[in-house]
């Protein structure tokens, strides 16, 4: 295994615990600046959780992890900032807008341009529905938006959990863009999903917790 230093995802022969059983062990991978790692198995096989020990809401209860060169801690800001996320929890702010969301998210990151608004809510589809609260935008238009922050802001490492949920075919298509997209901008990627031919279309790693 090759350490990948500052800005990346290291997991080494790492296990997570629930209820007191081993849901997984002596899983190793890493995604360094610009790879994409895909998580696969079957439902309750344990991807969310091996999510939450790369942010930080789960412990490992065994082996070692590290993004962005130290241990994963969401309650630092320093991490956070480092570390884009959407995952089980992820939630948006019923009455702002797609625009108002953007917005706001990009003016938190002063190194990103939040005159790129407009941008990347046509890179979203969802220009056409930008002054629309969240509380009425459609599952999939929701997941669009979530989607889009989450690079559109600045980060070294993305985290994703089954992104594909609510979204049709052509929007699969757009996810699996956006994915690769990010990881060639430099970004190190993981996702877990269900979603059989991300893996091959992104040129990922595919770990399998069976
Ligand atoms: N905090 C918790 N306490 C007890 N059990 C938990 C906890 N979190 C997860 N589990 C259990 O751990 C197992 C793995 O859950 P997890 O959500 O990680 O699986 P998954 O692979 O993401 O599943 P899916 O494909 O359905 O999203 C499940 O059986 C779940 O009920």
């Amino acid at each position: 295994m090759v350490a990948v230093g500052g800005t990346g995802v290291e997991a080494l022969a790492i296990a997570a615990r629930v209820g007191g059983a081993v849901l997984f062990e002596g899983v190793s991978f890493t995604a360094g600046s610009g790879e994409c790692v895909v998580l696969s198995g079957r439902n309750g096989s344990g991807k969310s959780t091996l999510l939450g020990c790369l942010y930080g809401t789960h412990e490992v209860s065994a082996g070692i992890v590290r993004v962005g060169g130290s241990a994963p801690d969401e309650r630092k800001v320093g991490f956070r900032r480092q570390v884009s996320v959407v995952l089980d929890d992820s939630a948006l702010f019923d009455h702002l807008t797609a625009r108002q969301h953007l917005d706001l998210l990009l003016r938190s990151f002063p190194a990103v341009d939040s005159r790129g608004v407009p941008k990347w809510l046509v890179a979203a589809g969802l220009d056409e529905r930008a002054d629309v609260p969240a509380i009425d935008l459609s599952a999939g238009q929701r997941r669009r938006l979530l989607l889009i922050g989450a690079v559109a802001r600045s980060h070294d490492v993305l985290l994703l959990d089954e992104p594909e949920r609510a979204l049709d075919t052509a929007g699969r298509e757009w996810m699996t863009t956006l994915i690769a997209a990010d990881a060639r901008r430099g970004a190190a990627v993981v996702v877990a999903s269900h979603h059989s031919s991300l893996a091959e279309r992104v040129a990922a790693t595919r770990i399998d917790l069976g």
